[in-house]
């Protein structure tokens, strides 16, 4: 049961955002944090079921009327590590594309750089979360978060790292997630206390790192190193250059619909 005042506050499940929740529920008693995919907090947060959610940078592009309410995200500045696309075929041959059910931003980013670099539009096919990667025998298969750190086994053509595909291509950091409120839900504290967390998390990485490398099969060092350098978790400025060249993108390709005021600060979208 929670009371009137709870906050319900949506976290995505994967390791990513492990930095961004350090002690989050601890801190404030008037939390409820729950975590799912970030295409199932879109739909939540868009159901109205929670307050705030760490949704994909796409999603928050589909509704004017809902606001960043924290610098804290999930960005990368260059290979993100968890966000990748295999290649059964060339790039420039793929026709059917299976996207990560718990994806939309990396989904919408596929479309985008496929389409850019090759001019395809290929057809798309889920790919669910409970579902082996060779269960679908699509040309390309998206994958993200913890599935996409250890590559299927299969032979691929070639392997995208999205994130520093975008970076290559835009020069540009790439925003995959942001913390982002209801409309109506006004609660000034919750930006201060998304931020502390945060930088809670940044300042305890080792110990993060340490605690979740085993369940993900990974070496210490390996899971510092994805959290340290891999991920950014500030939105900055740069960022938001990135997200608005991203949403620009997104707009000429109709997977958002245009909007002028969808940043946390007044960015031009340049
Ligand atoms: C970097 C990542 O960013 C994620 C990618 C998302 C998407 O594609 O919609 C949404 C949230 C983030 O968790 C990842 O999942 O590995």
């Amino acid at each position: 049961m929670h009371s009137d005042s709870t906050i319900r506050v949506g976290a995505v499940s994967y390791l990513n955002t492990k930095p961004l929740v350090y002690g989050l529920a601890a801190a404030n008693s008037d939390i409820e944090l729950v975590f799912d995919l970030p295409s199932r907090l879109a739909d939540q947060l868009a159901a109205g079921d929670l307050d705030v959610a760490l949704i994909p940078s796409v999603e928050f592009f589909q509704d004017p009327s809902y606001s960043i309410v924290s610098d804290a995200c999930i960005a990368c500045r260059g290979p993100v590590w968890s966000v990748k696309l295999f290649f059964r075929k060339p790039p420039a041959e793929v026709r059917t594309l299976a996207l990560d059910e718990g994806s939309r931003t990396s989904a919408a980013l596929s479309k985008i750089l496929l389409s850019e670099r090759f001019g395809l539009m290929p057809q798309t096919v889920p790919l669910p979360i409970d579902s082996r990667f060779d269960s679908v025998d699509a040309d390309a298969v998206l994958i993200i978060g913890d599935r996409a750190i250890h590559a299927p086994s299969g032979e691929f053509v070639e392997i995208w790292d999205l994130g520093q595909v975008w970076r290559e291509w835009s020069g540009k950091p790439f925003v995959f997630a942001a913390w982002v409120a209801r409309p109506g839900f006004d609660t000034p504290q919750i930006a201060a206390a998304l931020s502390a967390a945060r930088d809670a998390g940044l300042a305890q990485l080792e110990e993060i790192a340490a605690a979740e490398a085993p369940r993900h099969r990974l070496t210490t060092e390996q899971c510092l190193t994805y959290l340290r350098d891999n991920l950014h978790f500030n939105l900055g400025p740069d960022e938001e250059s990135g997200l608005a060249l991203f949403h620009r993108h997104a707009v000429q390709r109709g997977l958002a619909p245009p909007n002028d005021r969808w940043t946390r600060h007044d960015c031009e979208a340049t």
